[in-house]
């Protein structure tokens, strides 16, 4: 079984040196992995023995506010680097490479779906897309698209009318943003997709609405090999959605005292998704 994603005796935490800038809006990050890790006095807010996903999976996270779950994806995405242990993403170790290589591989391979969308205000839908997917060509093979053969069409999928691709971003409704952001996670069609609590301002149906169109892209009609997928969230209600839930306290020693602090998370009921590797 291939792995996406596959953890070894990592800890982080926010004060282990200089190494660590806290990502932009932008999402990128200063400072680089080369040299010795600095050790922090401060309790990490991630200490993972072992944690694995396998390729295709289509993985729910839950945790309490502040449990680390943004950290999480942001190490996976390379825009953090952890003080110690393994990260390998797709088989490759983005722990050892620079931050100008995981900037590369981040463009090349992974997908980022932000709280915040992290969309530039300014541009249009259409440029918005189009910018992503300048940034992973200019980067490496993949390939540029063609607006109308491509983004146009995927923006029709996700329900965006026509008269709103080429409007400022800002003038458009909170939920079409967000499904601008899908579009722009998913235009360099990335083996990795993170998705950090997308729809923690929509209504229940658009809510449903939302996932039910990141899975059916992440099925990729045109590719053998289905888009991995991580959600997080604290709400579990969205659970059912995901071929598997992990609650992030499992796996992330670091996270235990965050657990009594949601009830959302203690009453979820759904562990029998739980898988036996971890
Ligand atoms: N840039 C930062 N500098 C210092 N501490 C931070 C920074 N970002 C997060 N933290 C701290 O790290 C811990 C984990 O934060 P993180 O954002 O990963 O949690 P989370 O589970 O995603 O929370 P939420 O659900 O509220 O978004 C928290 O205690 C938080 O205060």
């Amino acid at each position: 079984m291939s792995l996406a994603v596959e953890i070894e005796n990592l800890t982080f935490s926010y004060n282990q040196g200089k190494r660590n800038a806290a990502p932009t809006s932008h999402g990128s990050a200063e400072g680089s992995v080369e040299g010795s890790a600095e050790v922090s006095t401060e309790s990490p807010v991630l200490d993972i023995p072992h944690w694995s996903v396998p390729q295709g999976q289509k993985c729910f996270i839950f945790g309490a506010s502040g449990s680390g779950k943004t950290s999480l994806l942001n190490i996976l995405a390379g825009i953090l680097t952890p003080a110690s242990g393994t990260v390998r993403v797709l088989g490759e170790p983005i722990n050892q490479m620079s931050a100008r290589q995981r900037d590369k591989f981040r463009a090349q391979h992974t997908g980022y779906i932000f709280q915040q969308f992290n969309l530039i205000s300014y541009l249009t839908a259409v440029d918005n897309i189009k910018l992503a997917n300048h940034f992973a060509s200019q980067q490496g093979p993949k390939r540029k698209v063609s607006k109308k053969q491509t983004i146009m069409p995927l923006l029709e999928r996700l329900g965006i009318p026509s008269a709103d691709w080429h409007r400022p971003i800002n003038q458009l409704s909170v939920g079409q943003q967000q499904r601008v952001g899908i579009a722009r996670a998913f235009i360099n069609q990335p083996k990795l997709l993170i998705a950090d609590e997308p729809t923690s301002s929509l209504d229940t149906a658009a809510r449903n609405n939302f996932i039910n169109l990141l899975t059916q892209l992440c099925a990729n009609d045109n590719s053998d090999q289905q888009t991995t997928l991580l959600f997080v969230s604290h709400d579990t209600q969205l659970a059912p959605h995901f071929d598997h839930v992990e609650a992030l306290y499992d796996f992330n020693i670091a996270a235990d005292n965050c657990q009594s602090d949601n009830s959302t998370d203690n009453n979820y009921q759904g562990n029998e998704h739980k898988r036996e590797h971890r």
